[in-house]
C-alpha cells in the first residue's frame, strides 16, 4: 500500500495568511462582548469572505466602506490536496490535526477542535487510528461540534454518538473532553445553550476562535447545517444558531454560523467520492454570483480542501494540475 506521502498531491495555490477575522453584531456588544468594528461587520454582511478565487463582491463604490484598507486582506485562495483514495485522505487529515494540535497546545495549552457529522468522524478516526494518534495531545484536546442534530445523544442521528462510536471509541481514558449538546431542549434553546458553552474560548471581535474546524460538504453545497438559500447563512449575531426546517433530516439542528467558521485558525473540508465532483466544480470553477454555503467559508487564515481522486475529477488548474 502506498504511503500517504506518496499518494497525496498537494496544490498550494497561495500560502495561508496568519491573520484572523471575525465580527459580531449588537447582540454581542449588548451581551458585554467587544463590539465589532464597523468595517468588519460590513464585510460579514456583504459576504466579503465568501467569494471563490479571491474575487470579491464589494459594491461598485468601495468609498462607501470605512477607511480601512481593502487591499491585502483578501482571503487566501483555497488549497486543494488530492489523495488517491479515502485512506490517503484520512492519513493526511490525521497529519493536519496532529500539526494543528501541537501548535495550539504549545501556544495556548489547549486544542479546541470542532468536528462535523457525515463521513468525517470515521475518516478522522482512521487517520488517527492506533499509533498514528499516539502523538495527539488527547488530554489537552476539547472536541466541539460544527453542527449537531437536536436528538438524544444515544440516537443514531446524533453527531456526538457518531464521534463517540468512531474517534472516541479507541481513546477511552485518554482525557479528551467533548462539549456535547444539552439534551431535551428545543433547537433555539439548544443553540443558545451551546453558545454559552463556548464562553471560555478565545474571542476575536466577539467571535469564538477554534483552533481547528473540520467540515464536510453535502452534494447540495451545504456545510455544517448551513443550507443553500437558507436565512441562517446571513446570521452574524450569534455563534451558534438553530434550524428547525433542515432539508436534510433530522429537521432540528444547531450549527456554528459563518462568522465562526471564518474565524477558525485552521479550517479544513474533507470531501470524498464521485458524488461530490459536480458540486466541487461549481464551488471552484462555477459562477461567482451565487455562492453555495461551502464556498462562503473563506477564513483569512486560509482553507484547505482534502479530496480523494473521484471527488477532484472535475477540478482543473489552478486548483489541481491540468
Ligand atoms: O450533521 C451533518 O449533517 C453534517 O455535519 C453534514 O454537514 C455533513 O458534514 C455533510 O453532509 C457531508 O457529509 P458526508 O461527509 O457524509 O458526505
Amino acid at each position: 500500500m502506498p504511503t500517504a506521502a506518496a499518494s497525496v498531491t498537494a496544490f498550494v495555490v497561495s500560502p495561508p495568511a496568519g491573520t484572523l477575522a471575525g465580527a459580531f453584531s449588537a447582540r454581542h456588544a449588548s451581551a458585554g462582548r467587544s463590539p465589532p468594528t464597523p468595517a468588519a461587520a460590513l464585510l460579514v454582511s456583504l459576504g466579503r469572505w465568501s467569494s471563490p478565487l479571491g474575487c470579491h463582491h464589494l459594491p461598485a463604490s468601495p468609498a462607501t466602506l470605512s477607511p480601512v484598507s481593502m487591499a491585502g486582506d483578501a482571503p487566501p485562495t483555497p488549497v486543494v490536496t488530492v489523495g488517491a483514495d479515502g485512506a490517503a485522505v484520512g492519513d493526511t487529515l490525521g497529519a493536519r490535526v496532529l500539526a494543528a494540535a501541537a501548535a495550539a497546545v504549545s501556544a495556548r495549552g489547549v486544542f479546541r477542535l470542532a468536528v462535523s457529522g457525515g463521513s468525517l468522524p470515521k475518516t478522522l478516526a482512521a487517520g488517527l487510528d492506533g499509533d498514528k494518534g499516539d502523538d495527539m495531545p488527547w488530554s489537552s484536546t476539547i472536541i466541539y461540534f460544527a453542527d449537531e442534530r437536536v436528538v438524544p445523544l444515544t440516537d443514531d442521528d446524533s453527531n456526538y454518538k457518531l464521534v463517540a462510536d468512531t474517534l472516541l471509541a479507541a481513546r477511552d481514558g485518554s482525557g479528551v473532553q467533548v462539549v456535547k449538546l444539552t439534551e431535551g431542549l428545543a433547537p433555539p434553546a439548544a443553540a443558545a445553550d451551546y453558545e454559552e458553552k463556548l464562553k471560555g474560548m478565545d474571542m476575536a471581535d466577539g467571535v469564538p476562535v477554534f483552533d481547528m474546524i473540520l467540515l464536510g460538504m453535502g452534494p447540495d453545497g451545504h456545510t455544517a447545517s448551513l443550507f443553500p438559500g437558507h436565512p441562517l447563512l446571513d446570521v452574524t449575531d450569534m455563534a451558534v444558531a438553530s434550524i428547525t426546517d433542515s432539508p436534510k433530516p433530522p429537521p432540528g439542528r444547531i450549527t456554528l454560523t459563518l462568522p465562526v467558521l471564518n474565524a477558525g485558525r485552521n479550517v479544513l473540508f474533507v470531501t470524498t467520492g464521485g458524488g461530490k465532483a459536480e458540486v466541487l466544480h461549481e464551488i471552484f470553477h462555477g459562477s461567482k454570483d451565487v455562492l453555495l454555503p461551502a464556498a462562503r467559508v473563506r477564513p483569512e487564515t486560509g482553507v484547505e480542501w482534502l479530496l480523494d481522486a473521484p471527488a477532484a475529477a472535475q477540478l482543473s488548474s489552478p486548483f489541481v494540475a491540468a
